[in-house]
C-alpha cells in the first residue's frame, strides 16, 4: 500500500508542493458547484463583515479538502490554524487552539471523524455561541469556566462523512462534497502544475497523465513528477503523449488509472466470491488489507467508475468490470 504510485493518500514522496497548490478560489480548478457556492457564501460573509458559517468538506483523499480550507482562510482574510481529530486528545488541546483564535480566523480540523466525544462536546458551544465551556481540575476542586471566543469559522474535513454524529453534522451551516475530477479538469490541473514546475509539456502529454490519475489531483501531480523523471532520463526533458504513455506503462498504471491493487480487488471478488455480493470485511481479509483502506482508498474510484456496486448485501462486480478487466 505504502509505495503504491496511485495511492491517493499523501505520502513521503509527495514533494512539498506549496507552490503548485492553488491559493485562491479562482485557481481552484473543477468542482464548479462547490466553487460557485463558496464564491457566494464568502462574498456575502465578507460584505456583512462576519465570519463565514462553519463549513464541512467531505470527499475521498487527495481531491482538495485541505486546499479548499486554505483558500477559505485566504479569501476571508483570516489566519488558518490547523489541527486534526486524532491530534486533539485532551480538552485542553482544543481549548488552547480556540483561545488563540482572532476574529475572522479559520480553525481547520482535518479528519474530524476521529474526534473523541469529549472534545466534540466542547466544540458544540464553541460553534454555536462562540463560547468555551470547560471543566478544569478534578473531584471537589473541579470548576467550570466559560470564556467568550471571537467569531471564527470552523472548517472541517473528512473522508468519512458517514462517521460523523448528527449533532456535530447539524452544526455546520455549509456542507460541501468534493467529487472526482473529470479528464478535462485534471488536464488543466496537470498543465498548470507543469507550467509552475517549468516542465515543457504538450496538451496530449497532459491528457495522457490526466486519464490515468483516477480523478484525483494529488495523483495527477505525483504522476507528473514521475513522468518528468522519465522524460529527463529517456528524452530531452519535455513531455508529450508518447513519453507520458511509456512512462506510465513502465510504472504499471493502466489507461484507466487502475493498478495492481485495483486489479487484485476485482480478481478476488470474481474468483473467490463469484462476483459477489461479498461483505467488505471478507474481501479485505482475502486481500490482506484493512477494511478502512478498501473503503477509503480502493473502492470509491472503482464504484464511481462503475466497476463495483455497494449493495446492502455486500460488494458486487458489474458486467462492465467483467467485460473490461477479466
Ligand atoms: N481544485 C484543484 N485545483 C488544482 N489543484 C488541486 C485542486 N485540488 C487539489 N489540488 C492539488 O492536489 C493536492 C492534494 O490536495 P489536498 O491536499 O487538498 O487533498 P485532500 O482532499 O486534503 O486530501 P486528504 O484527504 O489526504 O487530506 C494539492 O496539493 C493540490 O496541489
Ligand atoms: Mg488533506
Amino acid at each position: 500500500m505504502q509505495d503504491r504510485l496511485i495511492n491517493p493518500l499523501e505520502g513521503a514522496n509527495d514533494a512539498p508542493d506549496a507552490n503548485i497548490r492553488p491559493a485562491l478560489l479562482a485557481e481552484y480548478i473543477g468542482q464548479p458547484v462547490v466553487r460557485e457556492q463558496m464564491e457566494v457564501f464568502i462574498g456575502a460573509a465578507r460584505g456583512r463583515d462576519e465570519a463565514l458559517d462553519h463549513t464541512l468538506i467531505f470527499g475521498p483523499p487527495g481531491l482538495g479538502k485541505t486546499t479548499l480550507a486554505n483558500i477559505i482562510a485566504r479569501e476571508m482574510g483570516g489566519n488558518l490554524r490547523s489541527t486534526s481529530g486524532p491530534v486533539l486528545e485532551r480538552p485542553g488541546d482544543l481549548a488552547a487552539m480556540l483561545t488563540n483564535l482572532e476574529a475572522g480566523d479559520v480553525l481547520f480540523i482535518d479528519e474530524i471523524h476521529r474526534l473523541s466525544s469529549v472534545i466534540e462536546e466542547i466544540l458544540y458551544p464553541a460553534m454555536e455561541d462562540f463560547q468555551l465551556d470547560i471543566m478544569i481540575g478534578e473531584g471537589p476542586a473541579a470548576r467550570s469556566i466559560k470564556l467568550d471566543l471571537p467569531p471564527f469559522t470552523l472548517v472541517a474535513a473528512t473522508t468519512r462523512a458517514g462517521l460523523l454524529t448528527s449533532p456535530l453534522r447539524d452544526r455546520f451551516g455549509i456542507v460541501q462534497r468534493l467529487e472526482f475530477y473529470n479528464i478535462a479538469d485534471l488536464t488543466t490541473i496537470v498543465s498548470r502544475a507543469a507550467r509552475l514546475m517549468r516542465v515543457p509539456m504538450s496538451e496530449d502529454g497532459a491528457i495522457e497523465i490526466a486519464r490515468r490519475a483516477r480523478g484525483t489531483p494529488r495523483i495527477a501531480n505525483r504522476l507528473l513528477r514521475r513522468v518528468r523523471d522519465y522524460a529527463e532520463v529517456k528524452g530531452d526533458g519535455s513531455i508529450n503523449g508518447a513519453i507520458a504513455g511509456s512512462a506510465l506503462d513502465m510504472l504499471a498504471v493502466d489507461r484507466r488509472g487502475l493498478d495492481h491493487l485495483d486489479r487484485r480487488y476485482i480478481e478476488i471478488l470474481h474468483e473467490r466470491f463469484d462476483g459477489g455480493p461479498a461483505g467488505v470485511e471478507a474481501v479485505a481479509a482475502a486481500m490482506a488489507e484493512d477494511r478502512g483502506t478498501l473503503e477509503d482508498v480502493i473502492e470509491p474510484y472503482l464504484i464511481q467508475q462503475g466497476y463495483v456496486l455497494r449493495t446492502a448485501r455486500g460488494r458486487v462486480l458489474t458486467q462492465m468490470a467483467i467485460d473490461q478487466m477479466l
